[in-house]
């Protein structure tokens, strides 16, 4: 398994571009299943969820053929239920993404379980609701069944928690649905906004996109066509955070900002700020990281909700933020039960941290870090780590970058290209 070894205090000074976003990519990958006709994705970010997608895609008769690098011709002319193997489902959260579009198109699937990061329990109940409701068969033992022979007829469907994904599986599901639908309770990440847009480039009829209600009107058969993803705002910011904690100064292209108004809202209760310059955003050198506290000098608090409030995936980056600024916030993650427990790396850095319960904990910022020996948990606790290290004063080891690279393209080449001292070994 692979290491980043890292020697920190290196402000970053320089220009970056960020990969296509990975959580749009996935979907859009899973929705060309809906078409017979040749399909260009340009932007698809080089990284390990991307190629399993693609070796799933593959295992169910898709032909997918790069034309340059980050450009995919992606044809799933015929496709075949394949048995899919399990260790290959068990890499991404994203192969639940399979069984919205093949129940769609061949009526069949056997899935096994997803996985993804290990962050405590994460439900696909959604998920079967959603497609049950269309009229299809689901059944569960060890692996699922969809079975929709018939093909699935629009619905209303009333989603039991604003899950993305299972929102995802819900549009792709019923783009080719018999009649009309409705998903209510959807949920919009800008991923989703995204994977309506692509659907709606390759003819289907998606209406109310960015909101949680959507009206869908089915369509018999979707069209091939090209599409480009969009910036991923959760590297973005992994890289505002990092210009931040270095106390360094760099210049984010085509940063897709339109995306980034809560969170700027959020990071400015820290103390951090940027300039937005066209497409692009510019983090000065000169921050003033002091925690704004709440009317009447309350302790401010930062928790997580479903878009267009302060996304999960954000929660660690802000948490290593925090310990560089002066003052005290509480965190709030009740989305996922295990997300906070690398707070416990942070402390033995030197964070002045404590884990109220697994949900929350109080950062007293700010205090110097000292690298350290760690192990990366799961992508964004990984990429934070890593924050953490370029921060730091002296020599960091992050081993199983495998869950970094999961994500974040080139992350160590980036780092590099901007003056960080790190090492892939
Ligand atoms: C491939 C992909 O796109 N993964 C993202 C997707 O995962 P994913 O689609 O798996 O996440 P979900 O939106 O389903 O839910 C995340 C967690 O929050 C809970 N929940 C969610 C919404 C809600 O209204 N009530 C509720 O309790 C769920 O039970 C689950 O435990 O969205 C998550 C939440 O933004 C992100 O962390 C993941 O990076
Ligand atoms: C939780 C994440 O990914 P996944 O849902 O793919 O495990 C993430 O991107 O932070």
């Amino acid at each position: 398994m692979e290491q980043f070894n890292i020697e920190g205090g290196v402000p970053l000074h320089g220009e970056i571009t960020p990969a296509g976003n990975k959580n749009a990519a996935l979907p859009l990958l899973a929705a060309c299943l809906l078409t017979d006709e040749p399909v260009i994705l340009k932007n698809v970010p080089d990284i390990l969820d991307v190629k399993a997608m693609r070796a799933l895609l593959v295992s169910l008769g898709v032909d997918m053929i790069p034309l340059e690098p980050n450009t995919w011709k992606i044809q799933a002319k015929e496709v075949r239920p394949a048995d899919l193997d399990p260790d290959l489902c068990r890499k991404i959260r994203a192969s639940i993404l399979l069984a919205g579009p093949m129940t769609a198109r061949s009526g069949d699937l056997h899935l096994p379980p997803p996985g993804g990061d290990v962050i405590g329990r994460r439900r696909v109940d959604t998920h079967l609701i959603a497609l049950q409701k269309l009229g299809a068969d689901v059944s569960y033992e060890r692996t699922f069944r969809f079975h929709a022979p018939n093909g699935l007829t629009g619905a209303d469907i009333l989603l039991d928690e604003a899950s993305v994904t299972a929102t995802e599986n819900a549009i792709m599901a019923c783009s080719l649905a018999r009649g009309d639908s409705i998903i209510r309770n959807a949920a919009s990440e800008p991923h989703i906004q995204e994977l309506c847009h692509f659907l709606n480039t390759l003819g289907a009829k998606i209406n109310n996109i960015g909101s949680n209600t959507l009206h869908i009107e089915g369509v018999p058969r979707l069209h091939g066509g090209e599409f480009t993803i969009g910036p991923d705002y959760l590297e973005v910011v992994s890289f505002i955070g990092a210009a931040v904690v270095t106390h360094g100064s760099i210049r984010i292209h085509n940063a897709g900002s339109k995306y980034l108004d809560m969170v700027r809202l959020v990071f400015g209760r820290l103390g951090v700020d940027w300039i937005v310059e066209g497409e692009d955003i510019i983090v000065p050198a000169e921050q003033r990281l002091v925690v704004e506290k709440d009317l009447g000098g309350a302790i401010p608090e930062i928790s997580v909700m479903p878009w267009p409030a302060f996304p999960t995936d954000l929660m660690s980056i802000a948490i290593v933020v925090a310990t560089q600024s002066q003052g005290t916030t509480l965190f709030h993650d009740w989305m996922y039960p295990s997300r906070m427990y690398f707070t416990d790396k942070l402390v033995g850095m030197g964070a002045q941290i404590v884990l109220c319960d697994p949900h929350r904990c109080i950062v007293q910022g700010a205090t110097r870090l000292y690298g350290e020996k760690m192990e990366s948990p799961d992508i964004r606790a990984g990429m934070s780590l890593l924050l953490a290290a370029l921060s730091a004063q002296g020599k960091s080891v992050i081993r199983n970058v495998g869950q970094i690279d999961r994500g974040y393209e080139r992350v160590d080449q980036k780092l590099k290209d901007l003056g960080a001292h790190i090492q892939r070994e």
